[in-house]
């Protein structure tokens, strides 16, 4: 079969065929669920489980605001079931949408793509038999995969089936575990150690350094581990020496750290130890795509490979995993497969991102320390959400705003929030930072509403010196 373009991968990749594309014989190759890791097993249903855990954590703290209340326990069967029926439907009417009359130019391959040659492919499908395709263009958006550790008596086999979790498995157990091992201190741990403690499970975090989320601003970090500390086990400068799932009864895990050798026995044992590009699955070498010591796939501004008319985006290619990076990489793929002669670029100047724990964290540009070791000059404000009546509304006593400023031109370098919406309230500085703003500009240049959580944005920007260019 040949067609003018396939596209590997349902997630940002479904986004690619638009009515553009219907007077095109296309083709869409998914080997798991359509729709992809945010609709199925990340963004959508992890924040889903997030704000209820958001709500029953507020509740169990909400003493210091003077008011008695208990969260009856969790019926964790109802809370799967709401947000699974949703994304699976959404998934399910996705797939019929491409399988039906409306895309009769498209072929929906259900099965597993690899190069065989210079643009050909072979797809082994799901269902039995193996289809191979050639194509003019393609566009890869084949996506990453939990990397599992090499943790002595794991074995990969058993992991998703029982005790042992990733990500794509843990949101579908089948009940609370009463513990919870969780290993590693990224943006899964710690958004899977939240959502765990507050719907009751006891906890056990276990990181091989001595701060979570360590690429972040460093007081973020360390205040976020600091509030973690009081609110459940974690077990820092920890190495897993080994694992012994036990019969029908959980799992043993065999840790060393600074307090020497020491047993954790749990129901669960989540790996939240990083992801990796799914740029191994493609045999990529038969057509010429290259890939850098990270696995992902090299892409030129345009999003383009090495090889002319094969693109890539999102978790495969991007330094960012991150899904609205996904979603700016394919309108920038979309628009140069329609516009080959005037073809736009990615933009990755001030990528956002936000940990969806409690406190809430969110980031964008230079934290301290890489402005330091880059020998930017720079200048700092900081103010703490407990500063504002909002934060005094909360009883807020570990929220935040930190901003990075250029010390001349007053344009900002950075943002670190940590508190309350931090999602939500960093966006005028990442809207600052992509129109080249100047901090007191934005911080005296409009209204801030008033007792409103963005006061804390503009306490933060006022507290910067003056600039003196
Ligand atoms: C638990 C979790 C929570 C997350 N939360 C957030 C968040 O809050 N905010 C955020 O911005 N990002 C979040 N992310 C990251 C976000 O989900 C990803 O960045 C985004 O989904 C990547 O999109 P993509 O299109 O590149 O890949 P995917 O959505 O992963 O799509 C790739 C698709 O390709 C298919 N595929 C792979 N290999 C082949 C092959 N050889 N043949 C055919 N099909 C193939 C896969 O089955 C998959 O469906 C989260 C991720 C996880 C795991
Ligand atoms: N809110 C969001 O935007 C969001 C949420 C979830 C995931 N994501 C994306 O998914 C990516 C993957 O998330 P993640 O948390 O798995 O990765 P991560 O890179 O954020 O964290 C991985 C953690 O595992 C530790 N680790 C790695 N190997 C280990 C080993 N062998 N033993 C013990 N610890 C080990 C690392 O030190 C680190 O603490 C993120 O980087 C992010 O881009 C985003």
């Amino acid at each position: 079969m040949h067609f003018d373009l396939v596209v590997v991968g349902s997630g940002s990749g479904n986004t690619i065929l638009g009515r553009e594309f219907r007077d095109q014989r296309v083709a869409l190759v998914e080997s798991g669920a359509f729709g992809g890791t945010c609709l199925n097993a990340g963004c959508i249903p992890t924040k889903s489980f997030v704000y209820p855990a958001d709500l029953a954590d507020a509740v169990t703290r909400a003493d210091r605001l003077g008011l008695k209340a208990t969260v009856a326990p969790v019926d964790w069967a109802v809370l799967r079931d709401r947000i699974f029926s949703r994304t699976d439907e959404i998934s399910a009417h996705g797939l019929e949408y491409r399988q039906g009359d409306k895309w009769p130019n498209l072929e929906m391959l259900t099965g597993i793509a690899r190069f065989t040659g210079v643009k050909s492919m072979a797809v082994d499908l799901t269902a039995g038999g193996r289809v191979d395709l050639t194509a003019d263009r393609f566009v890869l958006a084949a996506g990453g995969r939990p990397v599992i550790p090499d943790i002595p008596g794991l074995d990969e086999e058993i992991v998703g089936e029982g005790v042992v979790h990733t990500s794509d498995t843990i949101m579908r157990i089948a009940q609370r575990p009463d513990r919870i091992v969780i290993i590693g201190g990224g943006y899964i741990a710690a958004e899977f150690a939240h959502v765990f403690d507050a719907f009751g499970s006891r906890v056990t975090q276990v990181v091989r350094g001595s701060r979570l989320l360590r690429h972040h601003d460093e007081d973020v970090a360390t205040t976020f581990t600091d509030h973690v500390r009081a609110r459940y086990d974690l077990r820092r400068d920890t190495e897993i020496c080994g694992i012994k799932p036990l019969d029908g009864q959980g799992v043993r895990v065999f840790l060393e750290g600074p307090y020497g050798e020491a047993t954790v026995d749990a129901d669960v044992l989540l790996l939240a130890t990083g992801r990796r590009p799914n740029s191994d699955l493609l045999n990529l070498p038969a057509t010429g795509v290259t890939v850098n010591e990270q696995s992902r796939v090299v892409v030129d501004e345009y999003q383009e490979t090495v090889v002319p008319g094969i693109y890539a985006l999102g978790d495969l290619s991007s330094p960012y995993a991150l899904k609205h990076v996904a979603n700016h990489e394919a309108r920038v793929v979309r628009h140069n497969l329609n516009h080959p002669d005037d073809r736009i670029t990615t933009d990755h100047r001030f990528v956002p991102a936000a940990v969806f724990t409690e406190p809430q964290i969110a980031a964008v540009g230079l934290t301290e320390q890489q402005a330091r070791e880059q020998g930017v000059e720079y200048v700092v404000g900081r103010r703490d959400y407990g500063g504002t009546a909002a934060g005094w509304a909360r009883e807020d006593t570990t929220g935040f705003a930190k901003v990075l400023a250029d010390p001349r031109t007053g344009l900002l370098l950075g943002a670190h929030v940590i508190g309350p919406e931090a999602a939500t309230v960093i966006q005028p500085l990442v809207q600052a930072m992509s129109f080249g703003q100047r901090a007191h500009d934005v911080a005296r240049g409009q209204y801030w509403i008033h007792p409103a959580l963005p006061e804390v944005i503009e306490n933060a920007l006022l507290a910067l010196p003056r600039p003196t260019g």
